[in-house]
């Protein structure tokens, strides 16, 4: 499967909201003097939550160091550590969203970016729906590492899944060696391919690359209604000036 080649995928836009895994007010139990709870508590303390609509997996992938872990962590705990801390093969979190009445239970698989991990982490790459694939905008090693990130997504991951290039560490603007427009340029290139800059540490755009992922997703399922989706617009925080040149083309989150 080659994807940089032939027309770009059409990229919807989405409106939504999310909420972390939490306990469910139906699972406090009712207080007040009398030990038998009212026929109605009761109701509400048996109910279980309701089950998810979806369940997708999405995996992120990048050379070492890019933050990945941070991107993911973010986003499932809204935490971010200075420590670098690197993952062995594989590990993974789940966050439930909710979007436009639709519960989807997303499990991110966090992959290794040392290469000897690869034979490891491949074997995830083809149940993933949607791969985040990132680089660090301080880092021009990692952005060139880009296209054999492409090579394996070419070779183990399912045609179908959504891409979303990310250049982490927007923090670090001083330090940049890689511009916006590299970034998008790449995008452009490949079929279907979204783009963005993100901070895990000042929590820049990160519920946005993720949301924006899944509702990419729910796009491409058969039984979500057009008229579900179609309206959705997804609230991102103010960007950099992108070039006229580029604008039409990139699907940007
Ligand atoms: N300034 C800044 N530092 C970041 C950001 N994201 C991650 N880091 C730091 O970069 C280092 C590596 O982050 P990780 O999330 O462990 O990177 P990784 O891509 O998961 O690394 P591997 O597991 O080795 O592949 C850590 O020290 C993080 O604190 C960011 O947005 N801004």
């Amino acid at each position: 499967m080659d994807r940089t080649a032939g027309p770009k995928r059409r990229g919807p836009a989405g409106g939504l909201s999310s909420n972390s895994r939490s306990l469910s007010a139906n699972s406090l139990t009712a207080g007040g003097a009398s030990p038998k709870p009212s026929p109605a508590s009761s109701r509400r303390r048996r109910q279980p939550p309701r089950p998810a609509d979806y369940k997708l997996q999405v995996i992120i992938i990048g050379s070492r160091g890019v933050g990945k872990t941070s991107l993911m962590e973010r986003f499932t705990d809204d935490t971010f550590s200075e420590a670098c801390k690197s993952t062995v093969g594989v590990d993974f979190k789940i966050k439930t969203v909710e979007l436009r009445g639709k519960k989807i239970r997303l499990q991110i698989w966090d992959t290794a970016g040392q290469e000897r991990f690869n034979s490891i982490t491949s074997a995830y790459y083809r149940s993933a729906k949607g791969i985040v694939l990132v680089y660090d905008i301080t880092k021009k090693e990692t952005f060139e590492d880009v296209p054999k990130w492409m090579k394996m997504i070419d070779k183990y991951a399912s045609e179908d899944a959504e891409l979303l290039l990310v250049g982490n560490k927007l923090d670090c603007e001083v330090d940049r060696t890689i511009s916006r427009q590299q970034g998008e340029k790449f995008a452009l290139q490949v079929t279907g391919m979204r783009f963005c800059e993100a901070s895990a540490k000042d929590n820049y755009n990160v519920s946005e690359i993720f949301l924006k992922l899944v509702d990419d997703i729910l796009n491409k399922m058969h039984d979500v209604p057009r008229h579900e989706l179609s309206n959705s617009i997804l609230s991102l925080q103010p960007e950099p000036e992108i070039p006229p040149e580029l604008r039409p083309h990139v699907r940007c989150c």
